[in-house]
C-alpha cells in the first residue's frame, strides 16, 4: 500500500492543504519507485525524510539549486552558507535535490517534458511523505520582453506560444489542455516582498512558455530561421500586447501540474536581456550570476517572513 494522505492522518482539520493525487492505480501498487530521483516507497522512509517539507523551490540548473541550499540555510539559520549539503538523488544524474528544514530544492533541466517527469514525481513524494501546506516556487531566468535586463518577473498568468493559458498534453494520442492558473494572492505577495527589500526592479506580468529556445522564442541566432528581424519584432510585440513580460520553457507544465495537485504555486524568473533588443546573451558572467541570483534573494525572503510568521 502506497502511504496515502487521508482526513483522519490530518486530524480532520479540513484547512491544511493536502496533496492531491488523482490516480487510483497508485493504491493498488505494492511500491513506488521515483525512478528518477532515486527514490522508493520500499526503499526509503518517505515521511521520515520529507514529512516537514513545507516549501520547494525548483530551477533548471543543479548548481543553482544547491547554491541555492545554501543561502536559505544561512538566511534561516540553518546552517552555514559554506557547507556542503548532500544530493539526495546523488544515485542519478537526472536530477539534484538538497533539503535544509522544511526547504527543498530541486533541479528540473530544461524544457516541459523535464519539469513535467521531476512533477509527477515531486507530487507523488510529497503525497507519501504526508506532507500538508506545500508551496512550490520556480526561481528561473528568462528573456525579457521591453524589460531593463536584470528585472524580475513574477507571472500573473503562463501562456503558450499562442499567448493562451493553457497546457496542451498528448495523452492516449489526444489533445488535453490544461488550465495554467496561478495563485494570484501569492504573486502580490511575492510582490510586495520585493518591494521591502527595495533592492532590484519586480514587476507581475504574463510567461510566455515555449518549447524551444530558438526559433520557438524568435531568435534571428539559431541553425535555421526562416523569418525575418520584422516578424520577429511584430511577434515579440503582440506577446508584448497581450501581457507577456518574459519567455521561458517550463511555466505552462509547472502551473498546470500545480493546480491539479492542489500545490501553492509561484514562478519567479529573472530577465537576462530584453528581446526587443537582441538575442545573445552578451552580459558578463559575473553580470549573469548576479541576476540569477534575484529570483533566489527574493524567494528566500519570502519564505524567511513565512516561516517567522508562524
Ligand atoms: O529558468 P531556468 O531554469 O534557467 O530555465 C530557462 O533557461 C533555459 C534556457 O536557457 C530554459 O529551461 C528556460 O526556462
Ligand atoms: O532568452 C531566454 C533566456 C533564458 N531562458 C529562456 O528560455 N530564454
Amino acid at each position: 500500500m502506497t502511504p496515502g494522505f487521508n482526513d483522519e492522518q490530518r486530524g480532520g482539520d479540513k484547512s491544511l492543504n493536502p496533496i492531491y493525487i488523482k490516480n487510483p492505480h497508485l493504491d493498488l501498487m505494492k511500491e513506488d519507485i521515483l525512478y528518477h530521483f532515486n527514490l522508493g516507497t520500499a526503499t526509503h522512509d518517505l515521511p521520515a525524510m520529507f514529512g516537514d517539507v513545507k516549501f520547494v523551490c525548483v530551477g533548471g540548473s543543479p548548481s543553482r539549486m544547491k547554491s541555492f541550499i545554501q543561502f536559505i540555510a544561512g538566511e534561516l539559520n540553518l546552517g552555514n552558507p559554506t557547507d556542503e549539503y548532500p544530493n539526495i538523488c546523488a544515485g542519478t544524474d537526472r536530477f539534484s535535490m538538497f533539503k535544509v528544514g522544511p526547504v527543498l530544492s530541486i533541479s528540473h533541466g530544461m524544457g516541459v517534458p523535464s519539469i513535467s517527469i521531476m512533477l509527477h514525481e515531486l507530487i507523488k513524494l510529497l503525497h507519501h511523505a504526508r506532507c500538508i501546506d506545500v508551496t512550490v516556487l520556480r526561481i528561473g531566468t528568462s528573456g525579457g520582453i521591453g524589460l531593463k535586463p536584470g528585472t524580475v518577473v513574477i507571472t500573473r498568468q503562463s501562456v503558450d506560444a499562442s499567448f493562451v493559458p493553457q497546457l496542451e498534453q498528448i495523452i492516449l494520442g489526444k489533445k488535453v489542455l490544461r488550465s495554467t492558473e496561478l495563485d494570484d494572492t501569492l504573486a502580490e505577495e511575492l510582490l510586495q516582498c520585493s518591494k521591502q527589500l527595495n533592492d532590484f526592479e519586480t514587476v507581475i506580468g504574463n510567461t510566455m512558455c515555449t518549447l524551444d529556445f530558438y526559433e520557438g522564442q524568435a531568435r534571428l541566432d539559431g541553425a535555421f530561421c526562416s523569418y525575418t528581424e520584422a516578424d520577429k519584432q511584430g511577434y515579440l510585440t503582440e506577446a508584448y500586447q497581450a501581457g507577456v513580460r518574459n519567455i521561458e520553457m517550463e511555466s505552462t507544465a509547472f502551473a498546470a501540474m500545480c493546480k491539479l495537485s492542489g500545490l501553492q504555486g509561484a514562478i519567479v524568473c529573472v530577465t537576462l536581456l530584453d528581446r526587443l533588443e537582441g538575442d545573445q546573451l552578451t552580459s558578463s558572467h559575473d553580470q549573469l550570476h548576479d541576476y540569477q541570483l534575484r529570483p533566489q534573494i527574493l524567494v528566500g525572503t519570502y519564505i524567511k517572513k513565512k516561516l517567522n510568521a508562524v
